[in-house]
């Protein structure tokens, strides 16, 4: 069938390039490496620009699909083939757990460094990434609901307590995300209410945030679309080094002090709603937004959430103090790589026996030891 939109163009170092159906990441890098000789290092990534001028990077195949979408997209805007600068880039280094982390200052947006932040995970590559991000949002938004025949599930992320998330395909947008699926005993009015305040994920635009890009209800089951993050969440990680802890740390507390800023409480915060990619970037999920969702959700949950802080077992009221104690204990496992009430090779199940219970309430909390911190994580870790 005869395509209607201009072909997807790039220009590379003043030559152009119409980009081959199919073409790869990998080609695209072999391309500038022979249009651009003299480059060296060689490159392992490029950028463009999108429509507010901010500098996208492109370092995997995904981001070449979603790069080639806003071809397209500005194409049939402008009704002609409008070539896309590209310009080569070298990859940071990464560390052991393929987290990159970024040593310097982070650059404003006018390109400054800027001293004021420097403790922040979000570097420049960071917010290439949003951009590219916000992009897929605004072309989704602007194309109407996402639904069931628009996904092609590839595979199993993870399991929780109420259902299942998968690495999704979304066909019009060529966009990768990830699909939470969850089996909901709602009533129509109930499911118009979850969806009503699902609405305010749209408006959240924090870094720290995962990306939201709808929900929709197909029989008793409602599909939360989301960001996809490559690296998965951090229970997956056992012990992470201090320094790279220290980073994702900062992520998670500017994360929530963004919810809290909206009047959000997360109400889940663990280590498997910490999700990482390998751009470097922390962000939260799976925070209560829905009131309804929450409460829709408490009529299938089995067991308890053994992150709640001893108030809320005692059946006190639920606050930011509940938050920090719940940030704390990850802390505690993140650094530990096990759960810190439980010996050494455990996991805590989603069933919490009463004796852990008990001794959440009438226990001391845990502490790291000297021995293997640093004073101020451990100080970080009492502050509850
Ligand atoms: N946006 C995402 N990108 C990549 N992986 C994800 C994403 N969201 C979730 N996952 C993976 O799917 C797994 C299951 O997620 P889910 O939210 O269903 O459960 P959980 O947080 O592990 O447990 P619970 O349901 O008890 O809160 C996560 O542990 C994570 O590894």
């Amino acid at each position: 069938m005869a395509n209607s939109v201009p072909p997807a163009v790039v220009r590379i170092d003043g030559k152009e390039w119409v980009l081959p159906l199919e073409v790869s990441f990998r080609t695209v890098l072999d391309v500038l490496a022979q249009v651009m000789p003299a480059l060296n290092p060689l490159p392992t990534a490029f950028e463009y620009e999108d429509e507010d001028g901010d500098r996208i990077t492109v370092c995997s195949d995904e981001e070449l699909t979603a790069m080639i979408s806003f071809c397209h997209w500005r194409n049939r805007h402008s009704g002609r083939s409008h070539p896309l600068s590209i310009y080569p880039k070298a990859k940071k280094k990464k560390n052991k757990l393929n987290l990159e982390v970024n040593t310097r200052a982070p650059l404003t947006s006018a390109g400054k460094s800027n001293p004021s932040s420097s403790e922040s995970m979000h570097s420049r590559s960071g917010s290439f990434r949003r951009a590219n991000e916000k992009t897929a949002l605004v072309k989704l938004i602007s194309e109407g609901q996402i639904t069931r025949q628009d996904l092609q599930y590839l595979e199993i992320l993870g399991h929780g307590n109420g259902g299942t998330v998968y690495r999704t395909f979304h066909q019009p947008s060529k966009v990768i995300m990830a699909v939470k699926v969850i089996a909901l005993d709602a009533t129509q009015e109930e499911q118009r209410q979850i969806m009503a305040e699902l609405d305010i994920l749209h408006k959240c635009d924090s870094s720290y945030i995962i990306g939201f890009y709808g929900a929709f209800f197909a029989e008793n089951r409602i599909s939360i679309c989301a960001e996809y993050m490559d690296g998965g969440s951090l229970d997956g990680y056992g012990a992470i080094p201090e320094p790279v802890l220290g980073r994702i740390i900062v992520g998670v507390v500017k994360g929530l002090n963004y919810l809290w800023s909206l009047k959000i409480m997360h109400r889940d915060i663990k280590p498997s709603n910490v999700l990482v990619n390998t751009q470097g970037c922390v962000k939260l999920c799976d925070f209560g937004v829905s009131v309804q969702l929450l409460t829709s959700l408490t009529k299938t949950f089995i067991g308890t959430n053994a992150y709640m802080a001893p108030e809320r077992i005692l059946g006190g009221e639920y606050g930011i103090h509940s938050e920090i104690w719940s940030l704390g204990l990850s802390t505690l496992e993140m650094a530990l790589g096990r759960f810190p009430y439980l010996p050494e090779g455990s996991k805590p199940s989603s069933l919490v026996p009463f004796e852990l219970l008990q001794c959440i309430v009438n226990e001391k909390p845990p502490t790291l030891s000297l021995e293997h911190f640093s004073p101020s994580l451990i100080e970080f870790t009492q502050q509850w």
